[in-house]
C-alpha cells in the first residue's frame, strides 16, 4: 500500500493510506537513505510503501520502502554531531512571515531564509503580515521590499491574519500543496494558521500539551490536513530551517540575481568580494542589485554561524 507520513517519532510513524485511513507503522528492519546519515530514516512528508500486519487484535503497518524525495529539511542532531535529523520531506512551499517592527524582520534574516530554501530546492514565498497596522511610510517600505524580492523572482503578498486581508489569496497559493510557515516569534504564524482554518488550533494544542509532559521533550514535526485542500507541516520548537552546510563558493549560487551574473565575472570561482572585474560588484555600483542583498551575502560568506543558529532555533 502507498501512504504519506503525517508524523514521525523516531520509532512509530503515522501514515495515511491513499484511501484516507491512518495507520501506526514501524520500519521493516534497517534501511538507510543513500548519502544521508540520519537519526530518523522516515520523515514527515515522505511517501512510503507499507504492508498491514495483524498480530493478535493489533493492526500495524510495516514500512518497506521510502520514495525518492523532492527535497528535505535537516538539522544537526543535538547529541550526535555527525548525524542529522530530517525535519520534513517533500515540502512544496515555505512561507516566511515578515513584519516590519512588531517584531522587526531584518533583510539579513529574510536573505538567510531564502538562501536556505534555494539550497533545499523549496519554493519560498514572502508574506508581509500585519499590514492592517502600518502607516503610510511603512506601507511604502513593504512595497519597496516586495518589489525588491519580486524582481529576484520571489512571490510576495501583503496580508493581515487578523482582518483576513488576502487570506483567500494565501489559500489559493496553498491549494493541494504541502506548506511550512517560518518567521520570528510573534509575526503571526499561529494567527495565520487559525485564519486559514479555525479548528486547527484545537488539533495543535492537543499535540503541544502532549509534548510538554516529559522533561526532555523532543519535538516532532506533524502534518495537518486543512479542509480547503492543503497540508501544513507544524514544527514545534523549530522556528526556521536547519543549517545547511555550504561551501563559500556555492553561497552566491543561492542568490539568484548574483548567480545570473556569475558567467560575466572574470574568475569563474569569483566570490564577488575582492576579485577584480566582478560583474556582481559592477552591477551593485550601477544600482542594478540591492546593497542589502550584498550585505547579507557577505555576512554569510564570512560565516556568522552562531548568530544564524540563534536566529533559527528557539531558546529554551
Ligand atoms: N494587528 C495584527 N495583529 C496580528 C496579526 N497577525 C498576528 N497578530 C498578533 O500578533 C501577535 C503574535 O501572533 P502569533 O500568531 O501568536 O505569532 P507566532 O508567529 O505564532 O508566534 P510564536 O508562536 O511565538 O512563534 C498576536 O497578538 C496576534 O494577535 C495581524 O495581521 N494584524
Ligand atoms: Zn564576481
Amino acid at each position: 500500500m502507498k501512504g504519506l507520513v503525517y508524523k514521525s517519532t523516531g520509532s512509530w510513524y503515522t501514515v495515511k493510506s491513499n484511501a484516507g485511513k491512518f495507520y501506526d507503522c514501524r520500519i521493516k528492519g534497517k534501511f538507510r537513505m543513500e548519502g544521508i546519515k540520519s537519526t530518523n530514516p522516515v520523515a514527515v512528508g515522505d511517501t512510503v510503501e507499507f504492508e498491514i500486519e495483524t498480530i493478535g487484535d493489533e493492526t500495524i503497518g510495516i514500512i518497506s520502502k521510502i520514495d525518492k524525495r523532492d527535497n528535505y529539511i535537516i538539522r544537526k542532531s543535538v547529541n550526535l554531531s555527525k548525524q542529522t535529523h530530517i525535519i520534513a520531506a517533500n515540502v512544496d512551499i515555505a512561507f516566511l512571515l515578515v513584519t516590519l517592527n512588531n517584531p522587526p524582520t531584518f533583510t539579513t534574516f529574510i536573505d538567510r531564509f531564502l538562501v536556505t530554501t534555494e539550497a533545499y530546492h523549496i519554493k519560498a514565498v514572502l508574506l508581509f503580515n500585519k499590514i492592517d497596522t502600518y502607516n503610510e511610510d511603512e506601507i511604502l517600505e513593504v512595497k519597496y521590499l516586495a518589489a525588491l524580492y519580486r524582481s529576484i523572482g520571489y512571490e510576495c503578498l501583503g496580508i493581515s491574519a487578523e482582518t483576513g486581508k488576502n487570506i483567500d489569496k494565501v489559500k489559493e497559493m496553498m491549494q493541494d500543496k504541502v506548506v511550512m510557515f517560518s518567521g520570528h516569534s510573534g509575526v503571526g504564524k499561529s494567527t495565520l494558521a487559525n485564519a486559514l482554518e479555525p479548528t486547527l488550533e484545537l488539533k495543535t494544542k492537543k499535540i503541544s500539551a502532549q509534548h510538554s509532559q516529559g522533561q526532555h521533550t523532543t519535538t516532532f514535526a506533524e502534518m495537518y490536513d486543512l479542509d480547503f485542500g492543503a497540508k501544513i507541516i507544524d514544527t514545534p520548537g523549530i522556528k526556521g530551517f536547519g543549517v545547511v552546510e555550504m561551501e563559500k563558493e556555492e553561497i552566491g549560487d543561492y542568490f539568484p540575481e548574483f548567480f545570473a551574473l556569475k558567467q560575466e565575472c572574470k574568475f569563474n570561482n569569483c566570490l564577488h568580494i575582492e576579485e577584480p572585474k566582478c560583474a556582481v560588484k559592477d552591477a551593485l555600483e550601477e544600482d542594478k542589485l540591492a546593497w542589502s542583498r550584498y550585505k547579507s551575502y557577505v555576512q554569510i560568506v564570512e560565516g556568522d554561524e552562531e548568530h544564524f543558529r540563534k536566529d533559527i532555533y528557539e531558546k529554551k
